[in-house]
């Protein structure tokens, strides 16, 4: 016996995702709304209150309209994709390596973190946590992502400008994922978030930039990267990169999906200066990888069941 899951926003960027990961569950079962009711407020309230899971895949108003539509006796635990529950209170924030995997399965609400604050937090909560980075630093995060992280209005955009070669935005510096990765982070500022999309369909790099030296924590980049891998040990999602830095990081133009993600640390020699960089899939470990981990662990199973997961994780 599969156990359904309502995937409310099916017909999305991250909707089709989890889709893909659910018809390839042993354990789950999709259940979409037909193209002539995937946006009827009775077929969604029904499919909301009578599945045991539902995956919200949909703008934020629209998942919060969605949450108001489950009625408070509901059995219907849900995961939301959105941004819209990421500091709310009563949501435990998705993210079973920093909150821990029995939050995750005991919790009925579920936020699945932004793709940047994945890699941002992956990096910085763990080593704020540790005490090697102080909670009081003013943080930089340079971002690259693939289009898609947009939806499908940015994909179609990316399609119908070829000459577009690199988008900055985020210029009024307010993105919406700034509350989060201050709080989960443990942060007392705001960070200073530079994101930017490259014609790439998936993929990203979160970077953030330390001036090591000026810290009065003054840790060395060996010692962030080893507390990292100690944090990270035996996660068969996020692997720290060990060894010497490549020559550089690219991201494909359109790679295969990957539900993992992998951290760097690299420091120059007089040890003043670090860059921290995350790489993962915006629609894997940022998005539907996430949102599938999470019910896995909601569901009591193997958190990596029906993950898209490479070698060299
Ligand atoms: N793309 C990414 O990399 C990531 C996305 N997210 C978040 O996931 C959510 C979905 O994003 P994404 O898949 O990219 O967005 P898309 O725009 O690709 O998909 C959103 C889907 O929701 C549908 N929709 C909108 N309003 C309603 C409604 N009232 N009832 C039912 N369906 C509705 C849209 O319909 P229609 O097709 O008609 O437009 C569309 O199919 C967003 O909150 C996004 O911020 C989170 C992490 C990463
Ligand atoms: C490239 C791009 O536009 N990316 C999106 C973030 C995608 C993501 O993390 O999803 P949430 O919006 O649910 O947080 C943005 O900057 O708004």
């Amino acid at each position: 016996m599969t156990t359904q899951v309502f995937v409310d926003g099916a017909a999305g960027t991250t909707g089709l995702e989890i889709v893909t990961r659910l018809a390839a569950h042993p354990e789950f079962e999709p259940l979409v709304l037909d193209e002539a009711r995937r946006k009827d407020p009775e077929a969604r309230r029904q499919a909301l209150n009578d599945t045991p899971f539902a995956v919200l895949c949909l703008p934020d108003d629209a998942a919060r309209d969605a949450v108001a539509m489950v009625d408070p006796e509901s059995a219907t635990r849900i995961v939301d994709a959105s941004s819209a529950h990421r500091v709310a209170d009563g949501w435990t924030y998705g993210f079973p390596e920093i909150v821990g995997r029995d939050a995750i399965a005991s919790a009925d609400r579920v936020s699945n973190p932004g793709c940047y604050p994945t890699g941002f937090l992956a990096l910085v909560a763990p080593l704020v946590r540790a005490g090697l980075l102080p909670a009081d630093w003013p943080y930089t995060v340079n971002a690259v992502s693939g289009f898609s992280g947009g939806g499908k209005a940015l994909i179609e955009r990316f399609e119908a400008e070829p000459d577009i070669a690199f988008r900055a935005y985020g210029l009024s510096l307010d993105h919406k994922h700034l509350p989060e990765m201050q709080q989960h982070a443990g942060l007392e500022h705001g960070v200073l978030f530079a994101p930017s999309v490259v014609p790439a369909y998936r993929g990203m790099l979160v970077e953030v930039p330390l001036h090591l030296g000026a810290m009065a924590t003054n840790p060395s980049a060996d010692a962030l990267r080893d507390e990292l891998g100690a944090f990270y040990a035996g996660s068969p999602i996020i692997a720290v990169r060990s060894g010497e830095p490549p020559a550089e990081l690219l991201i494909d133009r359109d790679p295969e999906p990957d539900d993992g993600l992998v951290l760097a640390v690299f420091g120059n020699q007089g040890g003043w200066n670090a860059r921290l960089i995350a790489m993962l899939d915006n629609l894997g470990k940022g998005a539907s990888g996430a949102a599938i981990q999470n019910l896995n662990l909601m569901a009591g199973l193997p958190e990596t069941t029906s993950l898209q997961l490479h070698p060299s994780h």
